[in-house]
């Protein structure tokens, strides 16, 4: 976005409710330190990225933040409501897309729709309507009577975030939505995601793609190790380089064909 329009988006980011905070959160898994002691603040009507490397404590934050995992310690409030005081009224403002997709795939694309709509408290009106316009505009219209476990991966994401704002949430959890996702599905959910938060609506994202989180993000965190390296604008983050740049130098340089000269030679 044009430098002028994104100081003024963070003028205007700066002065909006915080939406999202979490304080001083940890989370372990036997001996593996998975986050390590994050805070994070998210406004109200941010598109907040999250990036890291593999391992580095996303989803494990992102599962603590919608209520799936319960933290060692530290705490997350949601509109400030605190998400594990209040696990079921929290879950109400929250859509959320997980990590590893565990969808009931024998459910046809209209039957998923219609299980999320119904779990979120609408009338069946209103579940048809939405799935409608959710599958209008991810373009799933014609496999809607089709089972989910025949979609392809992207068809699989699409649903799966169609579902996850059925019920409007003020705020959508999204870990890894342009995973497999092709390029004109990716713009156009990211099209229907800036619309969202346009009008209030605040989107919390995980990715690898460096280059969507700096082209569509206004705020982004780098987690490498559990913690939080560095957060803030996109323009504070990436210090005039890219921010792929100041990403491979948070998470400790690239190293990938050290000690493997045995690769490297099997062409002689
Ligand atoms: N259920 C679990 N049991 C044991 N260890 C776990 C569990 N879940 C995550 N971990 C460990 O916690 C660390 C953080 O994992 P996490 O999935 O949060 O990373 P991530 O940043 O989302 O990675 P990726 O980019 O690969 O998806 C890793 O070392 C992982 O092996």
């Amino acid at each position: 976005m044009a430098e002028a329009e994104a100081a003024e988006r963070a003028a205007f980011r700066a002065q909006q409710p915080v939406v999202l905070s979490i304080s001083r959160l940890v989370k372990k898994f036997g001996s593996t330190t998975a986050v390590d002691g994050i805070d994070l603040e998210v406004r109200q009507g941010a598109f907040y990225g999250i990036v890291g490397p593999n391992g580095a404590g996303k989803t494990t934050t992102l599962s603590m933040v919608t209520g799936l995992l319960r933290p060692d310690s530290g705490t997350i409030t949601i509109n400030d409501l605190d998400v594990w005081a209040n696990p079921a009224q929290a879950k109400k403002i929250i859509g959320v897309l997980p990590d590893r997709l565990r969808l009931f795939d024998r459910l046809t694309g209209r039957q998923m729709l219609y299980y999320a709509g119904t779990l979120r408290g609408l009338d069946n009106k209103s579940v048809r309507e939405r799935s409608d316009d959710l599958a209008a505009a991810f373009g799933l219209e014609d496999a809607l009577g089709r089972l989910v476990a025949d979609y392809s991966a992207g068809m699989t994401k699409k649903i799966a975030l169609a579902a996850a704002m059925i019920h409007s949430p003020r705020i959508l959890v999204l870990d890894e939505p342009f995973e497999s996702v092709d390029p004109v599905s990716a713009a156009n959910v990211i099209e229907i995601l800036q619309k969202y938060v346009e009008t209030g609506g605040t989107v919390v994202l995980s990715s690898h793609s460096m280059d969507m989180i700096q082209r569509v993000c206004d705020g982004v965190a780098i987690i490498v190790q559990g913690q939080v390296l560095a957060q803030g604008t996109v323009d504070e983050v990436r210090r005039g380089g890219t921010l792929e740049d100041r990403f491979v130098e948070l998470a400790g340089g690239r190293k990938a064909a050290e000690g493997m000269e045995w690769l490297l030679n099997s062409s002689n």
